[in-house]
């Protein structure tokens, strides 16, 4: 069967009472299937972290969003122990652990499963696609600022929304499904063609919100006080928006400046993903952000010092956060 007859015919697995496997049962895939559980979805949490899985399996998950706080039950396992094949997976691993959780959700794979990853980084498409077709895999972003209370429990509060869309940008179908079962849910999502540079935008705001309050323990809403740190997050935006070009990548850099400033006005108290990870002594996503860029500056033959030296600061910071 060609990819485009597959991405026909099977259509209709997004559309009829799909079973959905949120990847990744912390703040992120949380939220995500919390909505789509709300919006009465068939929903199963697959987790690595035990005390995730028995707590949501005991007391469901708590969403506290702007629209109030809501209350669901909700069932998480090991991979290995579920056993019903998924029509869609939501990957909301952090991006170091996509290759481990893709090899343990082999055996829920169909040839027509959908795979969408929403993870921050450069990367996620390839990285998924060692492990499922091309074909089948949605990419994007997300400005859902989501923060893990208490395993189960997510806060989320100020305005967000997705983008996303196939990664071979041909627009089969299921994608426009995908973003109709989204937007049922409350999940506000958007398709966009030009999916790569909406990702490097994104990666330009996080290198430099994530990277900066990973180091200081700032919030957004801190960074904006202080004019320095804004020059210092302004600067890591030009150098990615630099490196992009390098690598043939439009971006629009007052488009991403207006993101990083919603952020600090309408996200001011959110802790970003990484923040989270350097307060809980995990390791953080730097090696997909910040890395990445430097990765990708290296290979265009230009330099990405900022950029360089945010991801030696966080390697020093995770260290010593995991090692405490
Ligand atoms: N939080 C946010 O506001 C935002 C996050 N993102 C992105 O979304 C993604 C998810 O972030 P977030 O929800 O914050 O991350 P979390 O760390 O809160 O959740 C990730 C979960 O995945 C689990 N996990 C680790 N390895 C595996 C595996 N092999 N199989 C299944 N589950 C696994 C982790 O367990 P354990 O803790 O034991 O490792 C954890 O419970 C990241 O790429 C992040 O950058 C994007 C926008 C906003
Ligand atoms: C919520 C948001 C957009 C803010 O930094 C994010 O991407 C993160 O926390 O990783």
């Amino acid at each position: 069967m060609s990819d485009n007859s597959l991405a026909q015919t099977s259509a209709s697995a997004l559309t009829a009472q799909p079973h959905i496997a949120v990847v990744g049962a912390g703040a992120m895939g949380c939220y995500f299937g919390g909505l789509l559980l709300k919006a009465g979805h068939r929903v199963t949490f697959i987790d690595v972290n035990p005390e995730q899985i028995a707590t949501i399996n005991r007391q469901g998950l708590i969403l506290e969003t702007d629209a109030g706080r809501s209350e669901m039950p909700a069932t998480a396992a090991l991979a290995a122990d579920v056993t019903a094949p998924a029509d869609l997976v939501i990957l909301f691993t952090k991006t170091m652990h996509t290759d481990d959780a893709m090899r343990s959700i082999q055996h829920l794979l169909k040839t027509d499963t959908v795979i969408l990853s929403l993870q921050n980084g450069l990367g996620n498409a390839d990285k998924i696609a060692q492990h499922h077709d091309l074909s089948r895999i949605a990419v994007g972003t997300t400005l859902v600022p989501a923060d893990l209370h208490s395993p189960g429990h997510v806060v989320s509060h100020g305005p967000s929304s997705s983008r996303m869309m196939d990664a071979n940008t041909q627009h089969p179908e299921w994608v426009d499904h995908l973003a109709a079962l989204f937007n049922s849910a409350g999940l506000t999502s958007v398709l966009d063609p030009d999916i790569h540079s909406v990702i490097w935008s994104k990666v330009a705001f996080n290198a430099a919100l994530n990277s900066i309050c990973a180091v200081t323990g700032a919030t957004p809403g801190r960074i904006a006080e202080v004019e320095d740190s804004v020059q210092l997050a302004r600067s890591v935006v030009h150098e990615t928006v630099l490196t992009g070009k390098a690598k043939g990548i439009t971006l629009d850099e007052a488009h991403i400046w207006d993101n990083v400033e919603m952020a600090m006005r309408e996200h001011p108290n959110h802790k970003p993903s990484m923040l989270q990870d350097i307060e809980n002594g995990r390791a953080t996503e730097i090696d997909s952000i910040n890395g990445a860029i430097v990765m990708a500056a290296t290979e265009t033959g230009i330099d990405a010092p900022v950029n360089r030296t945010l991801c030696q600061l966080v390697k020093l910071k995770q260290h010593l956060a995991v090692s405490v």
